[in-house]
């Protein structure tokens, strides 16, 4: 009941009331939502879908409620056969989970805010339509979830900007559903280490371990995408969404099937003193770090 309130909450946020003339085209519809502006261009069918959350497109509950009924909007619309994600945030793709949303609130919020990261990932991972990650900054732990589970990742050649699951040097562990998402791209081993070691990759050595297809200059990115997407478009839907489905319906059904304890041990692991101590003390480095 609470998610249901708060969907149709959001969806009044979403802002479909509040398109002006100037967003709506035949060819470029826009919804300017408030975390995420998505624009479908009808006569090729592919939708960007642009992340738009200041400073750092960190994955709040709000970001990841607006997020889902995006993709799901896209998902159910005929006229709509791929998705490229990408961020309108200079210098960004996405810091990952929004920190805040795992400290010092209730034990509700912290169950209700794990529900809707699995919501995320569950709605893009199994997506029928070609997903492409246009990675045009920054992209740790939940932002580099994001893009691994899109089918195909185009990254900006910036030595400034890195990807990976870091959260061990947070002191927090990526739950089985992160690292059976990391595995199925760049294999065992190479997750191991990464895990272990919260191993955030720059562009050229994340090419090299495989987290990301392509690198090409910054201002090439969504053309980039643009391009990868028409070649995978060129395949037969029905023949490829069944590849898809082939390849990742086990890593999905494994969190279908353990959503409940999966949600509970998140609960209990962030209400630990520890834990919160350390997200806490993360928290305060970043800031500092600016300073
Ligand atoms: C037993 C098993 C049980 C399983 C239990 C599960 C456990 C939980 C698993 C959780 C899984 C995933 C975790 C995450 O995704 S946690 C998030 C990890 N993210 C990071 O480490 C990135 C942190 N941010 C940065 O490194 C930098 O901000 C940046 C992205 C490189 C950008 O640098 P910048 O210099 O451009 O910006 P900066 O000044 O640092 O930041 C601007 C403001 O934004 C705030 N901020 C940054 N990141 C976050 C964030 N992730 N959440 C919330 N807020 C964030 C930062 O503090 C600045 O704020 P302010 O301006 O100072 O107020």
């Amino acid at each position: 009941m609470m998610i249901l309130s708060r969907l149709l909450g959001c969806q009044e946020q979403l802002g479909f009331l509040h398109q002006s003339k100037e967003e709506l085209t035949d060819s470029h519809p826009v919804v300017c939502n408030r975390n995420i502006l998505v624009e479908l261009e009808e006569g090729v069918g592919v939708a960007v879908m642009k992340m738009k959350s200041p400073p750092v497109n960190s994955l709040s509950l709000d970001f990841l409620t607006e997020f889902s009924i995006s993709l799901e909007k896209l998902e159910n619309d005929r006229g709509c056969r791929g998705v490229i994600l990408t961020s309108a945030v200079p210098k960004i793709f996405s810091a990952g989970l929004d920190i805040k949303e795992m400290c010092g609130k209730s034990a509700e919020h912290y169950a209700e805010f794990w529900r809707a990261v699995q919501e995320m990932w569950l709605k893009l991972y199994k997506s029928n339509m070609v997903t492409i990650a246009a990675i045009n900054g920054n992209c740790p732990a939940g932002g580099c979830l994001m893009a691994v589970s899109c089918d195909y990742r185009i990254m900006a050649e910036n030595p400034k900007y890195s990807i990976g699951l870091n959260e061990t040097q947070l002191g927090i562990v990526a739950p089985f559903w992160f690292k059976d998402t990391i595995a199925n791209t760049i294999g065992h081993r190479a997750t191991e280490r990464s895990l272990q070691l919260g191993l955030l990759y720059s562009a050229s050595d994340a090419l090299k371990i495989g987290i990301v297809d392509e690198l090409v200059p910054e201002e090439k990115v969504l053309n980039a995408a643009a391009a990868t997407m028409s070649q995978w478009l060129a395949i037969p839907d029905y023949a490829r969404q069944i590849s898809k489905s082939m390849m990742r319906k086990p890593t999905l059904d494994r969190l279908l099937t353990h959503r409940e304890s999966d949600i509970q041990n998140f609960v209990s692991f962030v209400t630990k003193d520890s834990i919160q101590k350390s997200l806490q003390t993360y928290m305060e480095s970043l800031k500092q770090r600016k300073g």
